[in-house]
């Protein structure tokens, strides 16, 4: 489903390392959690933070006052 998720500046969802059945952090699977109540049919957003990525940049289209305007 993850795949789907859009970046905003503003996310609803913060992402945690998650070990299951495996203590090897290496192993870790990406949790997706509510950071803040989400209605019901609203968009779920997380900030895809690509400034850790090797990359151009990326325009943002997120719409919120206080995007960065690049997904970077
Ligand atoms: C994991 S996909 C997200 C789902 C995708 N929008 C779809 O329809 O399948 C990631 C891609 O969506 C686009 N994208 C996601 N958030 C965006 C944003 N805030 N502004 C512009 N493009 C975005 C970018 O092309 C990005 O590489």
């Amino acid at each position: 489903m993850s795949q789907f998720i859009n970046h905003s500046c503003s996310q609803n969802l913060v992402n945690h390392q998650v070990l299951v059945d495996s203590m090897d952090c290496h192993r870790a699977h990406i949790g997706l959690y509510a950071s803040q109540d989400i209605s019901v049919g609203e968009e779920l957003t997380f900030d895809y933070r690509y400034e850790l990525l090797p990359a151009q940049g990326y325009p943002c289209q997120c719409g919120v006052s206080t995007c960065r305007g690049r997904l970077y």
